[in-house]
């Protein structure tokens, strides 16, 4: 089923808008980040992550991003070369920014916390001149990281990109990804969130963020409230994550899909998300029914959790249906029939 009419005749599959950054993960986790003494690097940022995510499955995606004039801008921009996707539009910064640095700590299964290094950031550098229409216009989609809204001049590249996806019937997808840093205060959340879903046609989020989204619109905080009213605007697709309580995807019709996590021992408490992200993505682009979106995004998600590092871990095709087919042997069905 088509929830989402992509024009095929695009070479791009995705163009994503947002962080690259690098993430340090602990080797010696299970302590504190003041007891770690060892850590390995990956290319990290949440749309970077998706990106790899999609390449790794075969999906030709590109970028908008700003990164640093220095060795980790060359590090991640040839790891993306490396992944295949495309750099033409990634941009060097030319006043002195950093990349994002990401330091996480990973107290325990469940327990992990990220310490974000952004004064001076790079990836909020991107600047409205940034944005190609030309390049957009390749894309059977758009992707905009909800970070990216945090400051501008990002904000406005950002919002721009919106604006020349719509004019051009590009789809837009709002992965809402909130990190505190950078922001000012909700109320530019919420502002800046609620601004971009209205123009989305697939949404994703945890359940925490779409209450930053939905702050000043008196939305009750329920599932079926936050479905109900963004499908009323743009959105064909909302999808509404809850951690290890599994997620639920609702489309315009009305109609709600939900999935239980497929089980794992998971090693990190983040990574799931972009996972996630990247592998429904896939689905839709693909047009498989919901269930199987949900079934794809979910169990990347799972693999991710399990596994060390994100960009690095995340699965090919083939990969991703072993990892299934092997729990739903063990488990059965993760998706809960109607
Ligand atoms: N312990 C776990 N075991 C299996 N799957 C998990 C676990 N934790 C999370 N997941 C999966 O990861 C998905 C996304 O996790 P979560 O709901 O925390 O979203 P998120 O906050 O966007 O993730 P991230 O921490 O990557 O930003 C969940 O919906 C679930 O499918
Ligand atoms: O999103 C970030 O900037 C941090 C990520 O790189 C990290 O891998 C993570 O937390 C993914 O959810």
């Amino acid at each position: 089923m088509q929830y989402i009419t992509f024009d095929k005749t695009k070479p791009f599959d995705l163009i994503l808008l947002g962080r690259i950054a690098i993430d340090f993960n602990p080797l010696d986790y299970y302590k504190t980040l003041a007891e770690s003494e060892t850590f390995k690097k990956y290319v990290g940022g949440s749309p970077a992550n998706i990106a790899v995510g999609l390449a790794r499955l075969g999906k030709k995606c590109g970028f908008f991003a700003r990164v640093s004039d220095d060795r980790f801008g060359e590090f991640v921009t040839d790891y993306f070369k490396k992944e295949g996707i495309d750099i033409s539009h990634i941009k060097v910064c030319e006043n002195g920014e950093s990349l994002g640095l990401t330091f996480t700590e990973i107290l325990n299964h469940d327990e992990s916390s990220i310490l974000m290094y952004r004064n001076g950031i790079a990836d909020l550098s991107l600047s409205p001149s940034d944005i190609d229409e030309a390049y957009i216009k390749q894309a059977k989609a758009v992707l905009i990281s909800g970070t990216a809204l945090s400051a501008s001049p990002s904000r406005e590249a950002a919002l721009k990109a919106v604006t020349l996806a719509r004019k051009n019937g590009v789809k837009i997808i709002f992965d809402i990804d909130y990190r505190e840093y950078n922001w000012k205060n909700k109320d530019e959340i919420a502002l800046y969130y609620s601004i971009t879903a209205k123009e989305s046609d697939v949404i994703l989020g945890s359940r925490e963020e779409y209450d930053l989204a939905e702050k000043l619109m008196g939305l009750d905080g329920t599932d079926e409230s936050t479905s109900r009213y963004w499908c009323s605007k743009q959105a064909a697709v909302v999808v509404i994550k809850h951690g290890k309580a599994g997620s639920t995807a609702y489309t315009k019709d009305g109609k709600a899909y939900s999935i239980r996590p497929f089980p794992v021992e998971a090693i990190k408490g983040f990574g799931g998300g972009d996972g996630y992200a990247s592998s429904f993505l896939y689905g839709l682009l693909e047009g498989y029914e919901m269930t199987d979106c949900l079934e794809l995004g979910s169990a990347s998600a799972s693999m991710l959790v399990a596994s060390h590092g994100c960009s690095a871990d995340m699965p090919t095709l083939d990969s991703l249906g072993a990892f299934i087919q092997k729990e739903k042997a063990q488990y059965g069905e993760m998706i809960a029939r109607e």
